[in-house]
């Protein structure tokens, strides 16, 4: 059998810097050793090299993930290997995974550690993310994020600690797999998620998180937006105030998205009371189930982007 074709596109983040020993700062590392990898012992592949940008993730945007789109969509590779910062990672991910429609492995790892730092974890996560790329399992199952030898589905999984090394968790559905010195192992398999077929991504969507008293300061002033997210309490209730604000937004043809600001559970229409996810739902608010606050705004970004207005309801049922 002829070896994997594996493309590594390297875009930059933690994975790629170093910490300067005069500063104490982290940062960007043109001679970072992640990039010249071409050769990983026991897995049989060729590589190809891709370097589109060099940004930490805090800088990523919506350009910088159609272009990642892009390249990965020309590649003649049989698995893609992205690596990216940890900050932003679960963005790029989603992203990627609601707007490509190939089948074949695309797996984004990072590291929490930088190059010089002890116990450094890019190394071990790009070969574990190799060894995910060329699993014949790793097809059909949608982006995939590889960290700390753990495979998760770009769906599920969040940045839940800011800087421990098994700081990914896919908290509701669980991990889809981990990596053993054999490679990598599934014990499930995502559901797939919708494909959108995206156009500009011109569109004006902020996300706010709810807390205790908030008012309508923020909210009143979003008019003019193409959408909004909130992270809601709870089951996705809001304080009277916030909550007639939203209503005002969702008469006047903003798209509002409820999604929670707990870090698990999803989001149901079920309280009556002022404010209630239930008299929201009423008024035409939009649920986001169970994803977290920044992966329903790029769901709205990118069903907008589709030109599928209207059919929202549908999209977020
Ligand atoms: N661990 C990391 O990669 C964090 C870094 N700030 C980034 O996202 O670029």
């Amino acid at each position: 059998m002829s070896k994997k074709h594996i493309l590594f596109i390297h875009t930059g983040g933690t994975i790629s810097m170093k910490k300067r020993e005069e500063t104490g700062g982290v940062e960007p590392d043109d001679g970072n050793p992640i990039a010249n990898v071409i050769e990983i012992p026991g897995v049989d592949a060729v590589y190809t090299v891709k370097e589109p940008f060099q940004i930490p993730s805090p800088h990523m945007t919506v350009n910088e993930m159609m272009a990642l789109k892009k390249l990965i969509e020309q590649t003649e590779a049989d698995g893609v290997v992205v690596t990216h910062g940890t900050d932003t990672m679960e963005e790029t991910a989603y992203f990627l995974d609601l707007t490509l429609s190939i089948d074949i492995p695309v797996v984004i790892t990072g590291a929490m550690r930088s190059s010089n730092e002890i116990g450094a974890d890019g190394l071990s996560n790009l070969i574990a993310a190799v060894k995910t790329a060329v699993s014949d399992q790793s097809a059909d199952k949608g982006v995939l994020v590889v960290m700390n030898e753990t495979i998760h589905s770009a769906q599920y999984v969040t940045k839940a600690h800011s800087s421990d090394l098994n700081a990914f968790q896919s908290f509701d559905a669980g991990p889809v797999g981990v990596i053993t010195k054999t490679g990598a192992h599934f014990f499930s398999t995502p559901s797939a998620s919708e494909t959108f077929v995206i156009g500009s991504m011109d569109f004006t969507i902020p996300l706010l998180k709810s807390y205790a008293g908030m008012d309508d300061v923020l909210l009143n002033q979003l008019s003019h937006c193409d959408g909004v997210v909130i992270e809601a309490l709870g089951q996705g209730n809001l304080p009277p105030a916030a909550a007639q604000s939203a209503i005002r937004l969702i008469e006047s043809g903003v798209p509002v998205v409820i999604a929670s600001r707990c870090v698990s559970g999803i989001v149901q229409p079920v309280y009556s009371y002022e404010g209630g996810g239930l008299t929201l739902k009423e008024a035409g608010a939009l649920f986001a189930d169970g994803l977290n606050g920044q992966k329903a705004r790029l769901k709205l970004l990118t069903a907008l982007s589709s030109g599928r207005k209207e059919e929202l309801p549908y999209i977020f049922a």
